[in-house]
């Protein structure tokens, strides 16, 4: 074993850095057995370094983590302090500056991936970053490796751990949302602002990597439709529980059936308790993967949190150390096909809608009409008058598969009925 150290710089010491630090520290051993030459840890940078790290050396921490990353003597920096800026300067002066990176930063990755992968090739460095996606899942690593020779169609499932957890706790223990938001934030499961979890910035930022990787082309954030949970009221679960459902918050990256494109998206939907994503609770990730020669994958386990997170960053510090010691670079960025993204209209799934109408003949066929003309099939209709009477029911209605930009022309007629009060909530059924 090669007794000379590579160094390590630490960049953010929050959930995820504090719990990298810990076990690069208790495991340093093993670490070193398994790369061939031990691991130190030169730097910490912090925000606030007032605060007591137990475990860490005072004098590894700084506030300074542009010196840090300079230095030119660092040979793995770790990224862990999330957003845009200043992690991306940060990550490209450290390629610049001879280190290869590791980062848990999916924000970063979704939006600026290509120009860091870029900058990475440039100075002949690694950037890894297994745990931006599904936490301690190994999921970038075999869509990237594992599956290369093989022709990936589909990567669905859920990727982010705190919505989850809500969604869970709602469906299950009839936990208010803001009570499980809290839970999971104390739990170290949210973003910094936990809007991009509720709102699925991170399952969106989540699934472009994922759709990037799988079907080697480029897709942003941007390109990724996202619907959050903020609109999924308790009733949306109850009424999922009455057709044998439950909700979840889901990321599908599609390639079109003539290959010619991709979609990615985000959003609640109904599935299944049959299905194995209905028993996936708390702050657990599934992901399926669905590839022409291997058939249908499926990846489970913790999604979010310190230590599984930090799982899946050591994992990478690994590779890279070996890769540093071998004087070679992992696989880089392959996106040669260049698959343009379609738009969310052009997906086609099921739909349950649920609206107000009034409670008198002929109604339900006026409904029917709509779809019929928006060449929206329909598979089941329920009406239920409503328990305060006032000459409303309740019209749930299940469609086959269909456009989504069908289904969003239907909505927008339906709302033109005068005996259609309101449109209670449109969600999609997906899994069957
Ligand atoms: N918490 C989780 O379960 C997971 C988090 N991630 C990602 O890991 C990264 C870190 O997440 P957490 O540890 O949960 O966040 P955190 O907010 O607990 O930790 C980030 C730390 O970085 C520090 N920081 C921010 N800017 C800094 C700067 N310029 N210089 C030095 N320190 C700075 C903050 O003070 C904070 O202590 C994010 O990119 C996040 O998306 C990825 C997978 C799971
Ligand atoms: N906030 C994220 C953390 C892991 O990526 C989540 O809840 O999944
Ligand atoms: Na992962």
């Amino acid at each position: 074993m090669r007794t000379r150290p590579l160094k390590v710089a630490l960049l953010g010491c929050g959930v995820v850095g504090s719990e990298v630090a810990r076990i690069m520290t208790t495991h340093a051993d093993d670490l070193a057995a398994r790369i061939g030459a031990p691991v130190e840890l030169v730097g910490v940078a912090v925000r606030r370094p007032s605060k007591v790290r137990e475990g860490i050396d005072p004098a590894l921490i700084t506030t300074d983590a542009t010196a840090l990353v300079q230095r030119g003597d660092i040979d793995v920096v770790i990224e862990v302090i999330g957003g845009i800026e200043p992690a991306r300067t940060l990550i490209t002066t450290a390629f610049e500056n001879g280190a290869s990176v590791v980062s848990a930063n999916k924000a970063l990755l979704a939006e600026d991936g290509a120009a860091l992968h870029a900058a990475a090739e440039k100075y002949g460095r690694d950037l890894y970053y297994e745990a931006a996606v599904a936490g301690a899942i190994p999921l970038v690593r075999p869509l990237r490796e594992s599956l290369a020779g093989d022709k990936v169609n589909r990567v669905l499932g859920i990727v982010n751990g705190t919505t989850n957890f809500i969604l869970d706790k709602m469906d299950t223990s009839g936990a208010g949302y803001s009570e499980a938001l809290d839970e999971a934030t104390a739990l170290g499961y949210a973003e910094a602002d936990p809007t991009a979890d509720v709102e699925g910035f991170d399952a969106a930022a989540k699934a472009a990597i994922l759709a990037g990787i799988a079907f080697h082309t480029r897709v942003k954030i941007g390109d990724v439709h996202r619907e959050g949970i903020t609109e999924v009221t308790a009733a949306d679960i109850a009424s999922a529980r009455r057709m044998g459902c439950t909700v979840k918050l889901l990321a599908i990256c599609e390639r079109a059936a003539d290959g010619a494109s991709v979609t990615a998206r985000v959003h609640p939907a109904m599935i299944p308790l049959s299905h194995p994503l209905a028993s996936v609770r708390e702050a657990y990730n599934a992901v399926f993967v669905e590839a022409e020669a291997a058939g249908q994958l499926m990846f489970y386990g913790p999604g979010a949190g310190g230590s599984p997170t930090a799982s899946a960053v050591l994992g990478d510090l690994v590779a890279v150390c070996r890769n540093k010691l071998g004087e070679a670079t992992g696989p880089g960025e392959s996106a040669y096909t260049r698959l343009p993204v379609s738009p969310m209209g052009e997906v086609v799934t099921r739909y349950h809608i649920s609206l107000d109408v009034a409670d008198k003949p002929g109604v339900l066929a006026q409904v029917a009409t709509v779809f019929a003309e928006q060449g929206v099939s329909i598979d089941t209709v329920r009406q239920q008058g409503r328990p305060d009477g006032g000459g409303e029911a309740s019209l749930v209605v299940v469609t086959h598969r269909a456009p989504d930009a069908a289904l969003s022309g239907t909505v927008e007629a339906l709302r033109k009925l005068d005996t259609v009060r309101g449109v209670a909530s449109i969600m999609r059924v997906e899994g069957e």
